[in-house]
């Protein structure tokens, strides 16, 4: 089945969730002594992970220490990479088609498997992207492809599609999306097309030494396809990126062995990589005010990595994004530290979508937003957008809430007003209606964060006052 045959509704999450996190343990391989070893991760079902490690206490016994982990997905040893995929990377295709930020990052130790999952996800993308495109190709609608790549080395940004990797710039274009200035934009048509420049692209990724393994990557690599729809220029292009992560592994531990450029570069890897927990997590947080160690703040502009994804954190953005992050651990007892430090590092991106509902509940008083509307609020607002021509009201959002709505790519929302018209609407006038939509959904994030940064001072306000009735009271005992 062509993935264009999904229906609108699925695109990439039914629950309209945007992040998902899922870990990928990798098969015990290597010496018999190796893949005969009791694994020290195992899944224990779809959605939860465990680790076994061993320590020894202060009475000198070995104890074995058990700790679970939930996820979105888990994926056993013995997973293919076509299920994972499948399940996680070719429903973020017809997403970016229509106009949608998709990404889908690796991240674990060094010889965990990112690489392998990665590449071999990147060979299957082609058949998907180019059937897609193929369903939804229309007279009034022509796809371009091309791929850019690019590898982040410390400071610097280097193009995997140049043959002396030349150095490029990340900037924002006048739209404020992120791209990759100087770089090479391989135009690709069809999948044996896309296959070759995704090669060539894999095989000038930089490499170095390390610890662990002799073939590892010491640094971060973005394989972006921008998906336009040639017809019409103003249309937001889709993307759909796999990110290549650095390996995980602690600058401390490098520290004893390496010279000062690498230990460098192994800060540098650090930063970024807490940078992307932060921005990951600030981006889906809703926990309550008070519970918050401070506001969410997205800090996109602190590294390299998190700026050249910047669509996917920024709340200003004026496009829905799905990000899909793959955990890969090894199920070795002696990697089973690093494994630890992968699912801690994961299971904290695990935080819950800011909840419309709820922060209507806690401004009780302020007037709801258009992402806290309801379905029927909706349906309301474009009955009055739309006016006569609108005969079937309930096409443009058949369940969504106004939060589950700004998830769906322009593209789609647009074919969306034009049906719902029944055609007396073209595709100009249907995206003006969209375009004045996310004008609003944008003010909206802009005023939920206003309100956390006032509903924050209140709270430090009210926090040193009770402190200095504390010191007061205690003086006065005293
Ligand atoms: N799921 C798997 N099944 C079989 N072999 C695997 C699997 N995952 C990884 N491998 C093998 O393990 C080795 C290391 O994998 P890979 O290069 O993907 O690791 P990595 O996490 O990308 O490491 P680095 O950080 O160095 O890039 C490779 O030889 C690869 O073929």
């Amino acid at each position: 089945m062509p993935a264009a045959a999904s229906t609108s509704a699925n695109l990439v999450d039914p629950r309209g969730r945007d992040f998902t996190v899922a870990y990928r343990i990798k098969p015990r391989l290597g010496d018999a002594s190796l893949s005969s070893s009791d694994p020290a991760i195992r899944a224990t079902s779809t959605t939860s992970a465990l680790a076994l490690a061993k320590k020894v206490n202060v009475r000198g016994e070995e104890q074995t220490l058990e700790e679970a982990f939930k996820a979105h997905r888990v994926y056993e040893e013995s997973c293919k990479t076509q299920q994972i995929f499948h399940d996680l990377v070719a429903p973020l295709v017809p997403f970016a088609v229509l106009g949608g930020y998709a990404t889908a990052l690796a991240y674990g130790q060094t010889g965990s498997g990112k690489t392998f999952t990665l590449s071999q996800c990147s060979s299957l993308l082609g058949e998907v992207l180019f059937e897609d495109i193929a369903a939804r190709q229309t007279r009034e609608r022509a796809f371009s492809v091309e791929l850019s790549s690019v590898e982040l080395c410390g400071e610097d940004v280097l193009d995997l599609l140049d043959e002396g990797k030349k150095k490029v710039k990340i900037v924002q274009d006048a739209d404020g999306r992120s791209m990759f200035e100087g770089a090479n934009a391989r135009a690709v048509a069809d999948q044996p097309a896309l296959e070759t420049a995704l090669h060539a692209a894999w095989s000038s990724r930089r490499t170095g030494a390390t610890e662990w393994n002799d073939a590892s990557s010491r640094s971060h690599a973005i394989f972006r396809l921008t998906i336009r729809n040639a017809s019409d220029p103003n249309a937001t292009p889709g993307i759909v990126q796999l990110v290549d992560l650095a390996g995980s592994e602690r600058a401390s531990v490098e520290a004893k062995n390496h010279s000062a450029s690498r230990r460098g570069e192994s800060a540098s890897i650090n930063k970024s990589l807490m940078t992307l927990k932060d921005c990951i997590r600030n981006r889906t947080l809703s926990d309550g005010l008070a519970s918050m160690s401070r506001p969410p703040h997205v800090p996109f502009r602190s590294s390299r990595l998190t700026l050249a994804l910047k669509e996917a954190f920024d709340l200003t953005s004026k496009q829905p994004t799905h990000t899909v992050f793959i955990a890969t651990v090894s199920a070795l007892e002696r990697d089973v530290a690093a494994s630890l430090n992968t699912l801690k590092y994961a299971s904290q991106l695990l935080v819950a979508p800011r909840d419309a509902g709820a922060a209507v509940a806690q401004g009780a008083n302020s007037k709801p937003t258009i992402l806290q509307w309801p379905n029927d609020k909706i349906i309301e607002y474009f009955e009055k957008k739309c006016g006569a021509d609108l005969s079937q009201a309930h096409l443009i959002a058949p369940y969504e809430n106004g939060a589950t709505l700004a998830r769906v790519p322009e593209q789609e929302f647009v074919d969306r007003i034009i049906k719902a018209t029944q055609g007396k609407w073209g595709h100009l006038r249907a995206r003006k209606v969209y375009i004045e939509w996310w004008g609003r959904v944008v003010d909206a994030r802009t005023l939920q964060r206003k309100d956390d940064q006032a509903k924050w001072k209140e709270i430090v306000k009210q926090r040193k006052a009770r402190e200095l009735r504390d010191d007061l009271e205690a003086a006065a005992q005293a």
